[in-house]
C-alpha cells in the first residue's frame, strides 16, 4: 500500500489523487498506476481558465473542442439550457466573476479547473464518468494489458480510494479476489458489483491498516544500520569494548552532530564515557 501512496503523487487530478498497486497472490508486484489524463492530454493541474475565458483562446492544445466550445456541427450533444449553451460559456459563467474580483487571492497560483464538475453542475448531474482522468486500478489494469503482462487472477489490488463501480467491474473481470483501501470512495460500487455475481468469485473489500506515508516512512526507516544498532545497544553496556569499533560509527554519524565532528576533530583519544554520551545524545537527538 506504501507503493500505491507513493504513486498516488504523480497525479495531476486537482480533485483527489489516487495511487494503485496490482500483485500476484503472493504480493509480486504486477503494475502500478495513478489517476491521470490518457497520454497526450493536458493534466488538470497545469491548465489555466485564462486560457479560455478570454476572448481569444490561447494553449489551443490543452483544451478539447468540447471545452473551447467547438463541438462537431453534426454533434448531437447540446447543452439543456440556451444560455450557457457550451462549456466555454458554462466555464466563463462559472468563473469569470469570481476570478477578476478575487484572482489576486491565489497568489500567483494557477486557476486550474475541474471540468467534471462544471459540467455536471450545468447538466443538473453527478456523474463520475465526466472526470478526464482514467482511474488510479484502471491505469494499473491497463498497464498490464499495454506492456503485455502476466495475468493477475487470484491477484491482490491495493488503492488508496475503494474502487468505482467501473473498476470494480473490471476488478471482477480480472479475477482479482482482494482488495485493499484506504478511503471508501462514494458510490454502490460494494453493493452493487463486489457483492453480486458468483459468491466464490467475488473480491473481497478490506480497508487497510497500518502504518503510511510518512508515519511509514518514520516507522521504518533506519538511523543506523540495524547491524550496528544492536551490536551498540548490547555492546556499550560492558566496559572496554567500544574504543575502536565504534570511531567507525562516530565518523559515519560526524557529519549530522557537530558535538561529533568537534570530537574527533580535537582529541585523538576517547574515554569509554565520551562515546557512550555521544552516541546516546546523537540517537536521541535524531
Ligand atoms: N477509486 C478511485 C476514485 C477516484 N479516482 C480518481 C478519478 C478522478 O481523477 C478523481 C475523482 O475524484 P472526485 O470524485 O472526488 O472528484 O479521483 C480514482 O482514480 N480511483
Amino acid at each position: 500500500m506504501q507503493i500505491a501512496n507513493t504513486a498516488k503523487l504523480n497525479s495531476g487530478c486537482i480533485s483527489r489523487n489516487v495511487g494503485a498497486a496490482i500483485t500476484d497472490k503472493r504480493f509480486h508486484i504486477k503494475s502500478i498506476g495513478w489517476n491521470d489524463v490518457a497520454k497526450g492530454h493536458t493534466p488538470c493541474n497545469l491548465r489555466n481558465i485564462e486560457d479560455l475565458i478570454g476572448e481569444e483562446i490561447k494553449n489551443e492544445n490543452h483544451y478539447s473542442d468540447f471545452e473551447k466550445g467547438l463541438n462537431d456541427k453534426k454533434s448531437i450533444y447540446k447543452y439543456k439550457n440556451k444560455n450557457p449553451s457550451n462549456f466555454k460559456g458554462a466555464l466563463k459563467d462559472y468563473f469569470s466573476e469570481s476570478y477578476k474580483k478575487n484572482k489576486k487571492d491565489l497568489n500567483g497560483k494557477n486557476c486550474s479547473f475541474c471540468f467534471k464538475t462544471i459540467h455536471n453542475h450545468y447538466e443538473g448531474e453527478a456523474n463520475q464518468v465526466h472526470t478526464r482522468s482514467l482511474h488510479a486500478e484502471e491505469n494499473a489494469m491497463l498497464q498490464i494489458t499495454k506492456l503485455g503482462g502476466l495475468g493477475v487472477e487470484g491477484g491482490i489490488l491495493f488503492t488508496t480510494a475503494s474502487p468505482c463501480e467501473l473498476c470494480s467491474k473490471k476488478a471482477f473481470q480480472l479475477g482479482i479476489r482482494t482488495i485493499y483501501f484506504i478511503d471508501p470512495y462514494p458510490g454502490i460500487s460494494n453493493d452493487q458489483i463486489l457483492k453480486g455475481g458468483d459468491e466464490n468469485s467475488r473480491p473481497v473489500m478490506i480497508p487497510f491498516s497500518g502504518a503510511i506515508g510518512s508515519v511509514y516512512q518514520k516507522l521504518y526507516d533506519n538511523f543506523l544500520s540495524y547491524k550496528d544498532e544492536v551490536s551498540m545497544t548490547l555492546e556499550l553496556k560492558s566496559k572496554n569494548k567500544i574504543g575502536i569499533q565504534f570511531i567507525g560509527i562516530l565518523e559515519s554519524l560526524k557529519n549530522q552532530n557537530k558535538d561529533i565532528r568537534n570530537l574527533l576533530e580535537l582529541k585523538n583519544k576517547f574515554s569509554d564515557q565520551d562515546v557512550i554520551d555521544l552516541l546516546i545524545k546523537s540517537i536521541n537527538s535524531n
